[in-house]
């Protein structure tokens, strides 16, 4: 491997594991496993397999079924652990163990009550014998950032004489900051004999917002293997993201001059998969892989990125597998971007509609969060989205229980004022709604999904009701709101009924409306 080439080693499955709340399951690991050899991380910590009965099949489902990236597990410094590890890893056509011990005084004043020399004998004995069961050994003196800097050389050689080939430096706490963390990698290779004969690595912690950048410093001193998680989950505040890393050390390759072999098409679903696993979703604003990373709002920013991407985006999105760009339009929207949003929606406005529109968008944009093709199709069909249309809910009546089916009626009115009722029945009040409506008015929608959310307090908060629906093959997203989630809810199908509707007698086809879900994309 060239020295310009930096080693993913992807602990998510272990480090990352290690947080609250993100146990996986044997499954859930394996699937994992698959996306990330994918990625072609170059690593897999797979897990710690002393840890449980569980976790040791784990290991070795991965090891068993994997032959891509080298699988590697944790393991104290006593023998029990590194055969566990060797018997879960050994399947893997690529293996290697890990052991670690704790190097800083606190460490070992505190927790192991050992002294410097126990714990380098510790190392060593339990480095030979991983050796003597595996050709790939990794060893960490964990607090590695906070020991003293001569001992922790003096431990660092001592692991590579006993047979160590890989030794990664831990700011287990996430103390270091990132010039004090170069420091310590030009002293160890500056003081360590051989250090250039084994991979010299890190694997920071988050704790100070810090993991990212320290992990940088340290590969720009030299190291060539990163420990990184996706989406930086680990213990507390997370390990490094291995999504930012690997982007930082690409779009910087005028800095750094330096490379991966991950396929940064995989950061997005990847991403997205832990999230899913592990229930920890991602912020909005989070680097390389949050909502907003790539969404654009402002008005100076979008009538940039309308003339050139590279205005206000330094990575494109497709090389992290995102789709595209979004251009969000929002109360900070510009002209140029509303003119591209109406002419993509299929309007043709001459200037002086143009004007009304927009100042009517900007006011409605005073009061909405989020601003959706249907409100701006709404503006310019001149509707006020919420109430009118063909059809108006004039009243409706539900019943419901657990022991029989329920029923709904709905009377709607026409534009004549002529009154339709219907009543439908079905598993649950809300579908019993949504058959009624579609037999009144003959648009059968298909529910996709039903978001609910509280728009007041109190006892008689409003619940305003998202709904996205299929019709004919598209899909189509209505907001309603009432203190009764059903009638909100079928408002909201109401109001999607009514703008397919509107949009047959205006002679606009349906593909065009279709765009609506994809909110504001361009
Ligand atoms: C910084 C890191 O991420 S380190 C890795 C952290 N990961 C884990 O802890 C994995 C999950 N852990 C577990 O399932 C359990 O802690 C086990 C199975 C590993 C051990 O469980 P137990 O035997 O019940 O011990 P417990 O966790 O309570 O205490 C840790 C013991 O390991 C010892 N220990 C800690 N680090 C090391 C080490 N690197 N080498 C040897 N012994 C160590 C401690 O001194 C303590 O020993 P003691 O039982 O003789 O007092
Ligand atoms: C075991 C080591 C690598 C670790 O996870 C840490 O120190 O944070």
């Amino acid at each position: 491997m060239n020295d310009q080439r930096i080693k993913i080693f992807d602990t998510t499955l272990r480090d990352g594991e290690q947080a609250p709340g993100c146990s996986m399951t044997l499954r859930e690991k394996l699937r994992l496993s698959k996306a990330l050899s994918d990625l072609r991380v170059d690593i897999i910590e797979a897990g710690f397999p002393a840890a449980s009965p569980g976790d040791f099949e784990a290991v070795k489902a991965i090891a068993d079924e994997n032959r891509g990236p080298t699988i590697c597990g944790l393991a104290r410094c006593n023998p029990e652990d590194i055969e566990k590890v060797h018997a879960a890893v050994k399947g893997a056509d690529n293996h290697r163990i890990h052991v670690f011990v704790a190097t800083s005084a606190i460490h070992r004043e505190h927790k192991l009550k050992m002294a410097k020399e126990e714990i380098i004998k510790t190392a060593v004995g339990a480095i030979r014998h991983a050796r003597e069961l595996c050709d790939d050994v990794e060893f960490s003196p964990e607090d590695a950032s906070r020991t003293e800097l001569a001992y922790l050389a003096e431990v660092v050689s001592a692991a590579i004489e006993a047979g160590a080939t890989t030794v990664n430096i831990p700011d287990t706490v996430g103390y270091t900051v990132p010039a004090e963390f170069d420091k310590l990698f030009r002293y160890l290779k500056k003081h360590v004999a051989r250090i250039e004969e084994i991979t010299l690595s890190v694997h920071c912690h988050n704790d100070l917002g810090m993991a990212v950048a320290n992990s940088l410093a340290a590969v720009a001193a030299g190291a060539r293997q990163v420990e990184c998680t996706i989406n930086g989950i680990g213990e507390r505040a997370g390990n490094c993201s291995l999504e930012e890393l690997v982007m930082a050390v690409r779009t910087r390759g005028d800095f750094f001059d330096l490379e991966t072999g991950i396929d940064t098409t995989r950061l997005y679903p990847t991403s997205r998969m832990v999230a899913n696993i592990t229930g920890m979703q991602i912020p909005r604003n989070k680097a390389i892989v949050g909502e907003n990373a790539f969404a654009h709002e402002a008005g100076i920013h979008q009538h940039g990125m309308m003339q050139h991407a590279s205005t206000y985006e330094i990575m494109r999105p497709e090389d992290i597998g995102i789709s595209k760009s979004n251009l969000v339009l929002g109360k900070h929207s510009g002209r140029h971007a509303f003119r591209e949003r109406v002419s993509n929606l299929g309007f043709m406005l001459d200037e002086f509609e143009m004007n009304r529109a927009f100042q009517e968008f900007k006011k409605l944009a005073d009061k909405k969060k989020d601003m959706y093709d249907g409100d701006i199709e709404a503006i310019i069909l001149n509707v006020d989205s919420a109430s009118s249309g063909p059809w108006t809910l004039k009243s409706m009546e539900v019943q419901s229980g657990t022991e029989q089916a329920a029923r709904a009626s709905v009377s709607l009115l026409n534009e004549e004022s002529a009154e339709c009722t219907v009543a439908a029945t079905a598993e649950g009040p809300m579908e019993a709604a949504f058959k009624a409506l579609g037999q009144a008015t003959g648009i059968a929608l298909v529910l996709r999904k039903f978001e609910l959310h509280s728009a007041t307090a109190g006892d008689d908060a409003q619940g305003e009701v998202t709904v996205m629906v299929d019709y004919n093959g598209k899909s189509w997203r209505g907001h309603g709101t009432s203190v009764d989630i059903v009638e909100a809810g079928t408002r909201a199908c109401l109001e999607v009924i009514n703008r397919i509707l509107r949009r047959r007698e205006r002679g606009l086809d349906e593909e065009a409306a279709n765009s609506d879900i994809n909110r504001a994309s361009i």
